[in-house]
């Protein structure tokens, strides 16, 4: 089954978290109008337990056609990928729930000023990164206890096209 592969919005991606991007963000000037502050831009996510860690993912891109062969999630909080080369990447996730059906998945490309926060909870592929080795600046939730599971496609031919 090839995944359409939709532009990233954030209405589109909405069920899923947030969209770090300066267009159509709440603004303001700050730093006596010497800077834009573009305001809460994403929700970021943990429980009681953890921290909020700061982190830079360095992603190699995989081989296309990808034949996508699982999803994870972060049950314990959120995640977040900001792309540091100014690239684009892809984005494959599917609503919280027990289960995810391959009608399920929703696929997106990210232009280079895009970043995206999964909620937590929320499915998705491990980072995909396009063309080249490319940085994001990953937030995510550190701390004790499990907070990443796995779901995987037996003999379901799911495929990424470019
Ligand atoms: N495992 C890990 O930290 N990375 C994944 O969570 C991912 O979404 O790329
Ligand atoms: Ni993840």
């Amino acid at each position: 089954m090839p995944l359409k592969i939709e532009p990233l919005t954030r209405e589109a991606f909405a069920p899923f978290g947030d969209v770090i991007e300066t267009e159509g963000a709440e603004n303001f000037p700050i730093n006596n109008g010497s800077t834009i502050r573009f305001h809460d831009l994403a929700s970021v996510e943990t429980d009681l337990n953890g921290r909020v860690l700061v982190n830079i993912f360095r992603a190699t891109p995989l081989d296309y056609p990808l034949t996508i062969r699982l999803v994870e999630r972060h049950p314990k909080g959120s995640q977040a990928f900001v792309p540091l080369n100014n690239r684009p990447y892809l984005v494959l996730v599917a609503p919280k729930g027990e289960t995810v059906r391959p009608e399920d998945l929703r696929a997106f490309k990210a232009n280079g000023k895009q970043g995206v926060n999964y909620h937590a909870g929320v499915w998705h592929h491990p980072v995909l990164a396009l063309n080249e080795v490319s940085d994001f600046l990953v937030i995510d939730r550190g701390g004790e206890g499990a907070n990443c599971d796995e779901l995987y496609f037996e003999d379901q031919d799911i495929t990424l096209t470019l």
